[in-house]
């Protein structure tokens, strides 16, 4: 496996691999990498001649009272998760040189898309990851890139973005891996306490029921979020950031009826992590 720290150097590997015909694929990430991310780098080494594995903590995704300093950084470890998964290439740049200059040039997807679910409490969040994401993709110009349905908003920003500017990409989007009680493998699952850790099973099982009673036949979008929501309160060290239902593709508003296929995502806060989760209400 071959550590890119700097353009230049990755940029050699690229050129060289599109002049000779090989596929590309890119695993973005933030690092701190995990069963989640490793599932991302199989598929992509699975599919493609070369894996690249971004590992950036990008600074422009964090809100100014957010964790972007303590947001974990395990890079040697991470280096070991990523080559074992299938990554040939880890691409790890400085800050200052994927933003050059104070004076941005942003990518923003506009619409309820950003602004529903985490755009609300995270109003720049999306800019940021659009803004980033077309840097990696211009700097690459990967054949796949691989995100996971754990960020499900992402995943339709992104699909949107790649559609509105015509980015010759293919998104390949991998399910949610969770670990065996259910909660989904996330970076910040790390800052959990034991008492949070055991507090946060109530995410999957809020989902679960959720998914129980639309099987069973409910349509109905409020008597969902209120079942959702009545399990997640009965944990006092859960702190409901949001709970919603969107239609998919794109998030599009639902009528009173769930009558095409549908997202419900939670946000909650356990102590001062906040942890997302979702599962897709198929008709
Ligand atoms: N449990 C998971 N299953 C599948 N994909 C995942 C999982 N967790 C993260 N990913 C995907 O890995 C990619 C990189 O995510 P990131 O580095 O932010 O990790 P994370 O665990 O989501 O971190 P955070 O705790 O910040 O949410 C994203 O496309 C994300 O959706
Ligand atoms: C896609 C991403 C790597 C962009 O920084 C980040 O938002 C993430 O880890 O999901
Ligand atoms: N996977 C999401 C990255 C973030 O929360 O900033």
């Amino acid at each position: 496996m071959i550590l890119c720290r700097t353009i230049p150097e990755l940029q050699k590997l690229t050129t060289e691999a599109h002049a000779t015909g090989q596929s590309i694929g890119l695993v973005p990430t933030m690092g701190a990498l995990h069963e989640g991310h490793a599932s991302l780098i199989k598929a992509c080494h699975q599919e493609n001649t070369i894996s690249i594995v971004s590992i950036f903590v990008n600074p422009t995704q964090f809100g100014p009272n957010e964790d972007y300093d303590k947001y974990p950084r395990s890079f040697a470890k991470d280096c070991q998760t990523a080559e074992k998964a299938g990554a040939d290439i880890i691409f790890t740049p400085a800050a200052d040189e994927l933003y050059p200059s104070k004076d941005m040039t942003w990518v923003e997807v506009t619409g309820d898309i950003t602004k529903v679910l985490c755009g609300r409490t995270r109003p720049i969040h999306f800019r940021g990851v659009t803004t980033i994401i077309t840097k990696l993709f211009n700097l690459i110009q990967p054949d796949k890139a691989y995100f996971g349905q754990k960020d499900a908003q992402q995943v339709e920003v992104l699909r949107k973005m790649v559609s509105d500017l015509f980015i010759p990409v293919e998104l390949r989007i991998m399910p949610i891996i969770r670990e065996s009680d259910g909660l989904a493998k996330s970076s910040r699952n790390a800052y959990l306490t034991p008492a949070e850790k055991t507090a946060t099973l109530i995410l999957y099982k809020s989902l679960q029921k959720a998914k129980a009673i639309f099987t069973a036949g409910e349509r109905n979008p409020d008597n969902i979020l209120k079942t959702v929501q009545q399990i997640i309160e009965s944990e006092p060290l859960s702190s409901i950031d949001y709970i919603e239902i969107h239609g998919l593709p794109a998030l599009t508003p639902l009528t009173d009826i769930i009558d095409k296929t549908a997202l419900l995502a939670v946000a909650v806060k356990f102590g001062n992590t906040r942890l997302i989760d979702n599962i897709i209400l198929e008709v």
